[in-house]
């Protein structure tokens, strides 16, 4: 049987569960508020073959020609185009998330009913990922890189900081990448501003929106931004003020959650008062980083906890590094517990200049992976992100940190039936 011959009669029997309701007609509700800022892609549409969105994607993609397309604009060869051509088409076959969907909606297991039906993503390989290497990478690369995070549906792309070049010279070019990226639509692309130079500079660079980066942890604060947690939220206090003055959304994070590499441990109620102080003072978002990656459910559970208590959870977003391999475990945590927005990097990319030995963020392919087979919708596409993880792994001369991707590269037909 051809390749579209298989998939049209999967595509069949898919729109025939459809018709006899034996996929679900729910509609999907979305759960985070509108002053959450998502913009209007991110709401559900009703339609219920989203339910198997691996092969709804396939199907969108053969329909526009997307492959062949990409194949002249990113200059992959044809046998990586191909392996990732395969391998959707294969685990559309075989793991369909049709299936886990039905167990989902027939389970009455508790570890289900929390998970939010929708998951912001916030993509932050262009500045997270990216400010950890060593070489320079060409404006141009990291401009392309943004323009492709955000044709795959991500809501938000975080696309630079406005910070010291003497701290971290890989992001010096932050006011050109900025300029590049002006007339690009489809996603919001925050940047990380440490002060109100950083702000200034920001937004006159074109900024609709910014984070500031506070620590629970002092002496992380200190190597990373050179001042106390105290000193660091009068800074953050300021650039909150001007940015309400000019409507600017501004997202807080929160380093070293669990673990600190100066510190060790960090206790849950340092957290929840980082927390709580950049909720009060404006910020619309918290995201809880687990730099260093030593988290687990065991730790993160208590920290969200405490944190929870504080901070509405809408409020909420977690962000795992994967040093230990734990970021999804966490993560799966964190949705069952309710919380409703993840950060993530393409292919893995990252690590913090200033904590040593932490690995890159957890892979956005990996999250959006776990989210379609949990049944969670993302609106993010998931062929296109690897091809921009191909695109920049490509350029750095190494590979993928998403096991996701790399299985999916490998896949053969033989290997798909297990
Ligand atoms: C905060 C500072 C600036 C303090 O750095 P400092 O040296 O204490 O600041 P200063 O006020 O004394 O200024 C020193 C020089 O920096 C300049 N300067 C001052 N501010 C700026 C600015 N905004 N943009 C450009 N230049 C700036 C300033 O003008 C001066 O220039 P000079 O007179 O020497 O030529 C510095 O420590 C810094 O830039 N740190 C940034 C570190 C960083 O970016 N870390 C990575 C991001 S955080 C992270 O990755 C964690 C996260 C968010 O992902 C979550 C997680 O995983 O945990």
């Amino acid at each position: 049987m051809t390749t579209t011959k298989a998939l049209s009669k999967f595509s069949r029997r898919c729109d025939c569960l459809h018709h006899r309701n034996l996929v679900p007609m729910k509609p999907i509700s979305y759960r985070a508020t509108t002053n959450d800022m998502a913009p209007s892609n991110t709401f559900l549409k009703s339609d219920t073959r989203e339910a198997v969105p691996w092969s709804g994607q396939t199907r969108r993609m053969y329909q526009r020609g997307f492959l062949n397309h990409s194949r002249t604009i990113w200059g992959c060869s044809s046998m990586e185009i191909d392996n990732v051509h395969d391998a959707l088409r294969l685990s559309s076959r075989h793991f369909s998330t049709y299936y886990n969907e039905k167990f989902r909606r027939e389970s009455t297991n508790k570890l289900f009913s929390s998970i939010p039906e929708y998951v912001k993503i916030v993509e932050v390989g262009p500045r997270d990922g990216l400010q950890n290497e060593k070489d320079i990478v060409p404006t141009a690369v990291k401009v392309e890189l943004i323009k492709m995070l955000a044709s795959s549906g991500l809501p938000v792309v975080e696309a630079t900081s406005f910070v010291s070049p003497k701290w971290v010279p890989q992001l010096a070019d932050a006011k050109d990448v900025m300029e590049a990226i002006k007339d690009c639509r489809g996603a919001r692309f925050p940047v990380l501003t440490p002060n109100l130079k950083g702000f200034e500079a920001a937004i006159a660079a074109g900024a609709k929106e910014v984070a500031v980066f506070a620590s629970a942890s002092e002496g992380f604060s200190k190597s990373n931004i050179n001042c106390s947690i105290e000193d660091s939220l009068v800074r953050y206090h300021e650039v909150t003020l001007y940015a309400s003055k000019l409507s600017i959304p501004v997202r807080g994070y929160i380093s070293c959650v669990v673990g600190c590499p100066v510190e060790g441990v960090v206790s849950p109620s340092k957290v929840a008062y980082v927390a709580k102080k950049l909720c009060d003072m404006g910020c619309y978002e918290i995201s809880l980083g687990d730099t260093i990656g030593v988290g687990t459910p065991g730790t993160v559970i208590p920290m969200l906890e405490a944190v929870i208590d504080a901070v509405p959870i809408e409020k909420l977003a977690v962000h795992f590094h994967d040093t230990y391999g734990q970021a999804l475990s966490n993560i799966l945590a964190s949705l069952q517990m309710g919380i409703s927005t993840v950060d993530s990097s393409v292919s893995g990319l990252g690590g913090c200049p200033y904590a040593k030995g932490a690995s890159g963020n957890v892979a956005t392919e990996d999250v959006v992976y776990m989210l379609n087979g949990l049944g969670v919708k993302t609106d993010v596409d998931l062929q296109k992100i690897m091809l921009a993880g191909n695109f920049i792994r490509k350029h750095l001369g190494n590979s993928s940190g998403s096991k996701t991707a790399i299985a999916l590269s490998k896949i053969t037909f033989h290997t798909s039936k297990l």
